[in-house]
């Protein structure tokens, strides 16, 4: 007799998958290599910045009391008693209507305390000495960038698992991260399973298609932030994928397997977690597309049965993996960024379970708008290229107009939601 899968709610389904959470590991690269990880350490300031008052002017540094006098009818004028480009000090103190000739960047010399912009001086020389003269005066502290007014020492600039952009780059260069503690990526497997894949490369023939899951979750877990080990798709014979899965298990953290879930006379991927004594946590979801989709674990490893249509298998690593991996990242918010959207278009289907619509989200007028992306069938490809968010459309309504308000999921942000899953109600049209 055939089992009867019976469905939980996907909420509940991501909850069981969550109690599976990495173990934050470390690992130490090279700054060059630390954009896109997470970092594993806070970063304090451990000096000011800037370290020294410099000049944010190529001009003349001056001794702001020397010029009070100067006005348009009466020129001050001051002797050039030295030159200083960024990366050099000016040793001596600057005394009496003298001026130092000063580039961008430049530590402000002893003795001065502003800086004149060399297109409001005049320059000129006598008897091979250089001088130069302003019209008007300066109070102290005109154009100078004083030591610690960016950050100062102490001061926590970034927190422990914060996403390394080309920002926080430039703060550990500045701190002097040569070396910086980033989260270890989870090492994720794939198998494609199915005797009707072939690989990209291959010409079609009757009756197959191309092998374009595993591709597409190869990319899904470089953009959770994960590495990827693809061990290659294996043709709908029990053993060899018994022995697959074995074998990748042991290279992996987590596996990922496409097809073969459902109750077909192939879907073997029941019996292979039986064989290998691999505890079922679900294997069948309230959620459209990707109901089949199953997890399983085995001595604290999980195993993603991802659905072999590709639609399905999409949704079911966004809503599933994605955020297991995340934890890896000390990522407090591992979820896919949840917000409030407008929908655009009229989506008539009847929903007996939660749907998520692969989906558009744009701003128009500052509302962040949501329109279908495009064939809505678990078995969609074409849908899935652009799609940046998922529209979540609560089971038992009878369609949902343009205009409404509605959850949408957002696969391309960075931040992501803490537990975007509460209080996902019917919208109604205003
Ligand atoms: N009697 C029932 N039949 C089906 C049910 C059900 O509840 N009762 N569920 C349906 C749902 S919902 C889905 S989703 C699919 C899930 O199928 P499987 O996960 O078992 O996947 P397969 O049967 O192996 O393949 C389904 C479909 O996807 C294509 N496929 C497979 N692998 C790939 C790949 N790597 N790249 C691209 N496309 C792939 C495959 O050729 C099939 O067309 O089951 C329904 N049936
Ligand atoms: O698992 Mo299926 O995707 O609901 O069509
Ligand atoms: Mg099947």
């Amino acid at each position: 007799m055939l089992e009867k899968r019976k469905p939980i709610a996907v909420a509940e389904a991501v909850q069981r998958v969550m109690e599976f959470a990495f173990q934050e590991k470390i690992e130490i690269v090279s700054l060059q290599q630390a954009h896109g990880r997470f970092l594993a350490e806070d970063v304090a300031a451990d000096q000011d910045v800037p370290a020294f008052d410099r000049s944010p002017y190529d001009g003349y540094a001056i001794r702001s009391v020397d010029s009070q006098e100067a006005c348009s009818v009466n020129p001050v004028t001051f002797k050039v008693v030295g030159e200083i480009g960024a990366g050099f000090v000016f040793e001596r103190e600057v005394s009496y209507r003298e001026a130092v000739r000063i580039m961008t960047g430049a530590p402000i010399p002893k003795g001065c305390d502003a800086v004149v912009m060399l297109e409001l001086t005049h320059t000129f020389e006598e008897d091979n000495q250089p001088y130069m003269s302003i019209k008007r005066s300066y109070e102290t502290g005109t154009n100078i960038s004083y030591k610690g007014e960016d950050v100062q020492k102490g001061a926590i600039l970034i927190e422990k698992g914060q996403y390394i952009n080309p920002g926080v780059v430039a703060l550990l260069a500045t701190f002097g991260y040569d070396q910086v503690p980033v989260f270890r990526k989870p090492i994720v497997g794939v198998i494609a399973t199915g005797s009707e894949l072939l690989e990209p490369s291959d010409a079609l023939q009757p009756g197959k298609i191309r092998n374009s899951n595993a591709y597409m979750i190869m990319a899904q877990i470089e953009r959770a932030g994960a590495t990827v080990q693809y061990f290659g798709k294996f043709s709908d014979d029990l053993n060899l994928c018994i022995q697959a899965v074995e074998k990748a298990l042991e290279e992996v953290d987590i596996l990922i397997t496409t097809g073969g879930v459902s109750v077909g006379d192939y879907d073997y991927l029941p019996a292979i977690y039986e064989a290998i004594d691999a505890q079922v946590l679900f294997n069948k979801v309230a959620m459209r597309p990707g109901s089949v989709t199953t997890v399983a674990a085995r001595n604290g490893q999980l195993l993603f049965g991802l659905s072999g249509n590709p639609s399905a298998c999409y949704v079911g690593f966004e809503l599933f993996t994605r955020p297991i991996i995340r934890t890896a990242f000390g990522n407090k918010q591992p979820h896919l960024r949840r917000e409030q959207a407008v929908l655009n278009a009229d989506f008539k289907k009847p929903n007996p379970f939660t749907r998520f619509v692969r989906a558009n989200a744009s701003y128009e007028n500052g509302q962040l708008v949501a329109v279908p992306s495009g064939f809505d069938k678990s078995s969609a490809v074409s849908s899935l290229a652009e799609a940046n968010a998922f529209i979540v459309l609560p089971g038992g309504s009878r369609g949902y107009e343009k205009g409404m308000q509605v959850v949408v999921l957002l696969l391309e942000d960075l931040q992501g939601s803490e537990w975007p899953w509460g209080n996902i109600e019917k919208s109604y049209k205003s």
